[in-house]
């Protein structure tokens, strides 16, 4: 082995491996948001070599500092591809979506060390209890119940307080009681110093609609309203993800190895037995062996999109392509969730759109946020949500019925405040609105493959808006947007008639035909190698993330969670590679 250090200094160059065959005990595949955690925790005690495939690499380095700067997520995670970075996004092209006007859409996904952790939109807070309850009972673990798996949320994360010198006191959050019980996690929590000003008057129309203010976010209640919490690093108003939060303190360990710009194209078997992946860094070929386990962390795209390249997944699709049948597993690739977006903008009297629209504006946004920690860079919007279950004189009997099949305290919608909803020309004017996101969905995407290669793009189809239930809580949410940017308490703030889309849009013909031309996912693309009993003919893997009828192979990353739990589910992804790093180290 060459030397790892030099009179006691490090070498950096030590943590990085290059294209040739190796073995390891643990191998990786995808240096993400799951994959990093399992990367810390499996080589933290030194007993265990640990090897990481990444087909990104280090986003401060590829992309400027897009991603560190927090507004600054917005670039290059639109639906076109104009303003994408191929260095640190996948630039993934859904077939054509009814949910988006007919159009083929960039569905961002992070290709980058940290993955979409180093991509995303930072929003933190966990799910309810009702819906981890529903997880233990549906894939048969009471591990899963929120009073056991929660200890893995606060083993993830530091909770830090809202900055009151920076904060106006009506804008504020109270103390979180449950804040003190994540006190050393590697991912710090935060709320943001800067907050767009409309957010007190739609604090208080939410309030009056019925969503009361909580405590917060992340103690398993989510239905009514509070100040929104981020990964964000108080200290210095940088993104953390699990690059800087669980890759970082681990590279000076010298059992743990990461191949960047390398992609995993295939995992090797012996038998049903795991024992490898098939490599390429930039068209060299190579191979690493595991002694003990491959653990898949690709992602909801690509982890079914590498199971079905190495033969499991559903026989039709494998014979399709000549890839030998290794298991046919139906579910491989199924079932995609996601949760779709639509807004409504009202011109406004209080400054909101126009902070950042002249360069002399953004000019001061820079100094502000480089030399006092806050302004518009240091926040990525909405930093205040509200939950709700949709008001059952909104929907059909029929509908209502089929929303209520989810536990009790799971909302159906997601309010957030916007500074204005995009597509929207930006002017003179300030403008702002609610975007609503349905969080209690019924359309389901797949994903498969185009051929037998890892480089050719997956196909995929989110199928957003597609069922007739969300389609009713689209045109329901929509109008409960409109209830609060048309509420007496917005009255001194809301000047004239809405903007976008306007009183052209009433009838609920109008509304749909709007949200289906309008409207955009938040790219939460989770359960397309879902975790279930094995008498679940579409579950992949088992409560243990481990692959059914296959040794030595896991899951564990969004792909294999059994449901989109309500709300933003980096916190969850965090919180299972946790709990599964626990359960190798103790031998599950
Ligand atoms: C634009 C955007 C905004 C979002 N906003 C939020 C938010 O505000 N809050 C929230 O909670 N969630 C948000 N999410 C969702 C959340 O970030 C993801 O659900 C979560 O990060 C997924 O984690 P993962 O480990 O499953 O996958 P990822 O973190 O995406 O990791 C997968 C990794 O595998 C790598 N990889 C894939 N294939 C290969 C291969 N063949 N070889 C080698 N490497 C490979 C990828 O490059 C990537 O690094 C957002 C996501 C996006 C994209």
């Amino acid at each position: 082995a060459p030397p790892d250090s030099i009179s006691g200094q490090p070498l950096l160059g030590s943590s990085f491996g290059i294209p040739f065959n190796a073995t390891y005990d643990y191998v990786i595949i995808g240096g993400g948001t799951a994959g990093l955690v399992l990367a810390n925790r499996l080589s933290a005690s030194g007993a265990h070599s640990v090897a990481v495939l990444e087909a990104g690499s280090f986003y401060e380095i590829s992309n400027s500092n897009q991603s560190q700067i927090p507004r600054w997520v917005w670039n290059g995670a639109g639906l076109g591809f104009g303003d994408v970075n191929p260095l640190v996004d996948w630039e993934i092209e859904t077939e054509p979506e009814e949910g988006s006007g007919g159009a083929r859409i960039h569905y961002p996904r992070g290709r980058t060390l940290g993955g979409s952790s180093s991509r995303n939109h930072m929003v933190y807070h966990r799910g309810t209890k009702g819906s981890y309850k529903k997880w233990a009972d549906e894939v048969g673990d009471k591990g899963y119940e929120w009073d056991k798996f929660k200890a893995y949320f606060e083993k993830s994360t530091t909770f830090n307080k809202a900055d009151g010198s920076k904060r106006l006191a009506n804008s504020t959050p109270a103390e979180d009681p449950a804040g003190a019980r994540s006190k050393d996690g590697p991912v710090s929590i935060s709320y943001t110093n800067w907050v767009l000003p409309i957010t007190s008057w739609v604090l208080k129309a939410t309030e009056a609609l019925g969503m009361k203010p909580i405590p917060g976010f992340i103690d398993g209640d989510l239905i009514g309203s509070s100040w929104n919490m981020r990964t964000t690093d108080p200290k210095t108003q940088v993104r953390d993800s699990a690059e800087t939060a669980y890759l970082r303190p681990a590279l000076k360990r010298r059992n743990l190895i990461v191949y960047h710009t390398t992609y995993a194209t295939k995992i090797l078997f012996n038998g049903t037995e795991a024992v490898g992946v098939r490599a390429s860094t930039l068209g060299k070929a190579f191979a690493l062996t595991a002694r003990k386990e491959v653990i898949l962390s690709a992602g909801a795209i690509h982890s079914p999109q590498l199971l079905m390249i190495s033969g499991i997944g559903p026989k039709a699709t494998l014979d399709k392509y000549g890839i030998s049948v290794l298991k046919d597993a139906p579910g491989v690739g199924q079932g995609i969730e996601d949760h779709p977006a639509i807004g409504v903008t009202y011109k406004v009297r209080v400054k909101s759109s126009t902070f950042l629209d002249t360069p002399a504006k953004n000019e001061e946004a820079v100094r502000e946020y480089l030399e006092e920690g806050t302004g518009p860079l240091s926040s990525t919007g909405g930093e205040l949500v509200a939950w709700e279950k949709v008001p059952r004189r909104l929907v059909s009997n029929k509908t209502a019925a089929a929303l209520d099949v989810v536990p009790k305290d799971w909302p159906d919608l997601e309010f957030l405040v916007t500074s204005s909803y995009p597509g929207l020309a930006p002017d003179k004017d300030d403008y702002a609105g609610v975007t609503v996101v349905l969080v209690n969905t019924f359309s389901r995407g797949t994903v498969t493959i185009a051929s037998s290669s890892i480089f050719d793009q997956a196909i995929v189809h989110i199928n957003f808006l597609t069922h007739p239930v969300d389609q009713e809580l689209a045109i329901a949410g929509f109008k409960r947007a409109r209830e609060i940017m048309t509420h007496k308490s917005m009255a001194a703030v809301v000047v004239g008639d809405e903007v976008l889309p306007g009183n052209g849009t009433f009838t609920d013909a109008q509304i749909l035909k709007y949200v289906k031309a309008g409207s955009r996912t938040i790219s939460h693309v989770s359960c397309t190698c879902k975790m279930g009993k094995k008498s679940d003919p579409l579950a992949v893997v088992d409560s243990e993330g481990r692959v059914f009828g296959i040794q030595k192979l896991r899951i564990v990353d969004a792909s294999g969670i059994p449901f989109l739990p309500p709300g933003h589910p980096m916190s969850t992804i965090y919180a299972l590679a946790e709990k599964l790093a626990d359960r190798i180290l103790g031998g599950k």
